[in-house]
């Protein structure tokens, strides 16, 4: 029973009253809507007893009392269909709303590692389809599964008060189906793993071809990307016929056994009239009902494939869920000021470590730019500042405070950021702008449009600060979106900024622009800047130099220049790159 209990607790998503509540109702509809059969087979047998027993009186007041008795039933029938129609009314939607919340809230919270194992196919798998298949299951499966338990009950009172060793002959043959229905559950449940995995599959092979379709165009790889998706389409159907048939011949055969009941019962009905000790009438009664008590068994049967779905999807839904966030320990206070420290850092993703013993002291207040080559862990460091990640070992505090101690939610109020790629979300400027902090008034949101140089070109849209945004900013330039991404972050006003490659894909005449925008941002800010571009930190407090994951070198631009390193060489390769010319470059090809 407590196991019965855990399985329901899942499969309602925690949420059992509202199921349990419909099945109640459910059962009670389908018993009450059953006693009228009930009565009529008892009206039969009681108007066929004078035709059968020459010189039987015509039971007048059983009659009457039945007809009473169907009176009853229809007032009662009246309140018990009203009332668990509203409850079907009410669905399973209100509980997988609030559980699909509640994803997303658990998914805003779980740390980036989390995202390096499971892809965006996957993850949208379960916010569609696990919560489309337990909000319909809910609504329907369970009901049914309470009008077969109705109608199974009615037909089993109904015949052990006609002969109670019939109804236990009727009985005997579903114990031997249950066997059959045991390997066809299991059948099912293995090939609705491969089928689902093979759906998920076909899901994220969707999204990558609609995602990309913009590259693969570029690159004229639509035939080879098309052909992926073939064949995972391919796939998707071979598991659902294999799924088909896996399961049904033993279904069948289960069926086949229930089936032969009424031969059980037919047999064993005759063998008992022939010793005189049944009437023929009860046999007739038993004849015409047995299928009655065996057809609900083969619905239920039926629906074991949709309980294995259902399981299977509650147990990813599940899976995501019990994911613990990021820890932390309170009690730490709150950080004083905005400086930050490293302590012999080390990260890796996964096994792969990709900072090693990283020790760095941004002041409150200061300009540090990250620089390096490419894959170097400037992005590492910006990411383990905003705790996306937490360090391996070592210790990052932001105010003295250990990042380990403060919530994801209360790093991230601390922290301003502007990415590399901009994602905008599908709706209007404004709200994408107001992102930054919410419940900032309009003209806030104008004003630091204006000083992110949004302002005019936001003005120029058909509907100025109301305007859509595609669905990612597919509607804007990125060199719009990157400045709508710096409004916000001027918007949010928090004491640390970390800029991420924020010039890279703006023309000239808007990067001094925006070059203002910046300077605006950082204001009294602890500032961490990653920078391709070395001329434009060249007045930064300090530059830290990486290479493959170490701190090589640190200090002013001047320092670093006289000290000749790596960082004098990249400078040196920047400024020849200066003098590129594309038609030069073109020639060498
Ligand atoms: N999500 C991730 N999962 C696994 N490895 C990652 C992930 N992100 C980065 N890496 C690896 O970590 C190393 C450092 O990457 P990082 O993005 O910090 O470098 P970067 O200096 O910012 O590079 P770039 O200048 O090209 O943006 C690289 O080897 C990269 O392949």
């Amino acid at each position: 029973m407590r196991r019965f209990k855990a399985w329901f607790q899942k499969i309602t998503l925690g949420h059992p009253g509202h199921s349990a509540k419909l099945c109640l109702w459910m059962f009670l509809d389908n018993y009450v809507s059953a006693i009228p059969y009930a009565i009529m087979v008892i009206a039969v047998f009681l108007l066929f007893r004078p035709i059968i027993i020459p010189g039987a009186p015509i039971p007048t007041t059983g009659l009457l009392i039945l007809c009473g008795a169907l009176a009853v039933q229809a007032v009662i029938y009246y309140f018990v269909a009203r009332k668990s129609y509203m409850i079907s009314c009410a669905g399973f939607a209100e509980v997988v709303r609030k559980a699909r919340m509640a994803m997303g809230e658990q998914l805003r919270r779980l740390p980036m590692g989390f995202y390096n194992r499971r892809d965006a196919g996957d993850l949208t798998t379960v916010l569609l389809r696990d919560y489309e298949t337990v909000e319909s299951n809910n609504d329907t499966l369970m009901p049914k599964v309470a009008v077969i338990a109705a109608r199974m009950s009615m037909a089993l009172i109904v015949l052990t008060v006609f002969d109670w060793r019939m109804t236990l002959a009727t009985l005997v043959v579903i114990p031997l189906s249950i066997p059959f229905a045991v390997v066809a559950y299991r059948r099912l449940n293995r090939k609705n793993t491969d089928l689902l995995n093979a759906q998920q599959d076909n899901t994220a092979r969707i999204l990558e071809y609609v995602g990309g379709i913009q590259t693969l165009k570029a690159f004229n790889q639509t035939d080879e990307m098309y052909r992926s998706l073939r064949a995972s389409c391919d796939a998707l159907r071979q598991r659902s016929i294999a799924m088909e048939k896996a399961s049904a011949p033993v279904g069948m055969l289960a069926r086949a056994v229930l089936n032969a009941g009424t031969a059980v019962v037919m047999g064993f009905g005759v063998w008992l009239m022939l010793n005189g000790s049944l009437a023929p009438l009860t046999l007739v009664v038993f004849l015409l009902l047995a299928l009655n008590l065996y057809n609900p068994i083969m619905s239920f049967m039926m629906m074991l494939v949709n309980i294995t779905r259902l399981n299977h999807c509650t147990d990813r839904i599940n899976e995501v869920m019990s994911e613990t966030p990021l820890p932390y320990a309170e009690g730490a206070g709150k950080p004083s000021g905005a400086a930050i420290c490293f302590k012999n850092v080390s990260f890796g993703y996964g096994n792969k470590e990709v900072l090693h013993n990283i020790s760095l002291d941004i002041p409150q207040h200061s300009l540090t730019a990250l620089v390096g080559p490419s894959g170097s862990g400037k992005s590492t460091i910006t990411r383990l500042i905003a705790r996306f990640w937490d360090a391996g070992s070592g210790s990052i505090t932001i105010g003295g405070v250990p990042v380990t101690c403060l919530s994801p939610d209360d790093v991230l109020s601390d922290v301003s950021m502007v990415f590399q790629d901009v994602y905008l979300f599908h709706d209007t400027i404004e709200a994408n702008i107001r992102m930054g902090r919410e419940g900032a008034t309009r003209e806030e949101v104008i004003q630091a449009a204006k000083l992110a140089a949004c302002h005019d070109f936001i003005n120029a849209l058909p509907n100025g600060y109301d305007t859509m945004v595609g669905e990612g900013g597919s509607t804007l330039s990125g060199g719009e979106k990157q400045r709508i991404s710096i409004a916000r972050a001027l918007l949010k006003n928090a004491p640390i900024v970390l800029l991420d490659e924020a010039t890279a894909s703006l023309d000239p005449e808007n990067e001094v622009l925006i070059q203002q925008a910046i300077d605006a941002l950082v204001q009294n800010k602890t500032v961490i800047v990653i920078a391709h571009r070395l001329r434009s930190v060249q007045n930064a407090d300090q530059i830290i130099v990486l290479n493959e994951g170490h701190v090589q070198q640190a200090g002013t631009h001047s320092e670093l220049l006289a000290a000749d390193g790596l960082y004098k060489k990249l400078w040196d390769e920047q400024q020849k790159a200066g003098s590129w010319r594309l038609r030069q470059t073109v020639a060498n090809i």
